[in-house]
């Protein structure tokens, strides 16, 4: 195969209680990955479209190419040469798992080419190296959910443990952008390395509780349990107006509303695609009020995940 195109979808990480165990996908935007091959031994990314000359143009640095690197490195395979066109859809240090969806198309579209040695599934601890090229930590909550799709859970990290699990069919998610930049690697910084028994008490509560809820289509029940008591209180205050924003989404019939990912960008999830817009608006003008300028996307969860491109 000469050429291969790959799509992989924005993700929205943590999902209120689940720091680093929970993360779903949404339907648009997400990166474009285009690899053609060459004669020439190496991976070259021959172009950037959309990151405005921010992202790293070498191989090793860039997530959407560090992750085909280690993939040749462990199957051995040093013959290999093939130019890359990332097509960069969503701003860095969104929050919307933007280094995770070009890791994804990364590894989606070499896999395509090489004749597809690993299942989706085996894919995934490749795509977490580009999250450590990223941002230090290969954290699965962006890049499992944007391989698999759908509602993701990862039960443990050693050994790798993660599985999908079923939401109702009338989730949809509101993504709220401002126009505001925090990395990852800076989010994570600021936390605390201790938790006290009282909070992780809370925090499980809600873990179950959010699971049980999505699986069972308690939506009274999802709503209780979208609570964060350990990371969102640390992190919120890098985003303007956080609880005003919060509290927007609420009033206007969101079930629950949490930073997405590291932030800046926050998400809500709703019953209906009615209430899901009008948490949208209600968000966006609550950033407008604050003077930020916001871009929002209204989504159900997306259960296909990453795929592999013909036109
Ligand atoms: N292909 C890529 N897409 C986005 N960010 C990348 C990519 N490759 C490397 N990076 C680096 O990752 C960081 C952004 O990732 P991160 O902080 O996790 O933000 P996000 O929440 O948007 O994923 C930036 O420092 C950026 O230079
Ligand atoms: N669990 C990670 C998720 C980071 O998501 P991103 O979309 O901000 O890259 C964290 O919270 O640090």
């Amino acid at each position: 195969m000469n050429s291969v195109k790959a799509f992989a979808p924005a993700t929205v990480a943590n999902v209120a209680c689940g720091f680093d165990i929970f993360g779903f996908a949404i339907k648009e935007p997400g990166d474009v990955v285009e690899l053609r091959r060459c004669d020439e031994p190496g991976i070259v990314i021959a172009d950037i479209i959309g990151d405005e000359g921010r992202l790293p143009r070498s191989a090793e640095k860039n997530s959407v190419t560090g992750v085909m690197l280690h993939m040749l490195k462990h199957l051995g395979i040093k013959d290999f040469g093939c130019e890359v066109v990332l097509h960069k859809n969503m701003p860095l240090g969104s929050g919307m798992g933007s280094s995770a969806a070009s890791a994804v198309a990364g590894v989606m579209a070499i896999n395509e080419m090489l004749g597809q040695p690993f299942t989706r599934q085996e894919l995934l601890p490749f795509a977490m190296e580009g999250e450590r090229i990223a941002s230090g930590s290969a954290h699965a909550d962006n890049v499992g959910p944007s391989l698999l799709g759908g509602f993701v859970v990862i039960r443990s990290y050693n050994p790798l443990d993660i599985f999908t699990i079923p939401v109702p069919d009338d989730l949809y998610c509101t993504l709220v952008h401002p126009d505001i930049e925090i990395n990852t690697k800076d989010a994570r910084f600021i936390l605390k390395n201790e938790v006290s028994l009282k909070n992780t008490i809370a925090q499980m509560g809600n873990v179950a509780g959010l699971v049980a809820g999505l699986m069972k289509s308690d939506y009274d029940l999802i709503s209780r349990s979208m609570v964060d008591v350990i990371i969102e209180p640390v992190r919120s205050i890098l985003i303007p107006d956080f609880k005003e924003v919060k509290q927007a989404a609420l009033s206007n019939g969101a079930l629950g509303c949490s930073i997405s990912g590291s932030g800046p960008s926050m998400f809500a999830l709703s019953r209906g695609l009615e209430n899901a817009n009008n948490a949208a608006t209600a968000m966006r003008a609550r950033f407008a009020q604050a003077g930020i300028e916001s871009a929002i996307h209204v989504s159900a969860i997306n259960q296909g995940g990453a795929m592999i491109l013909t036109d």
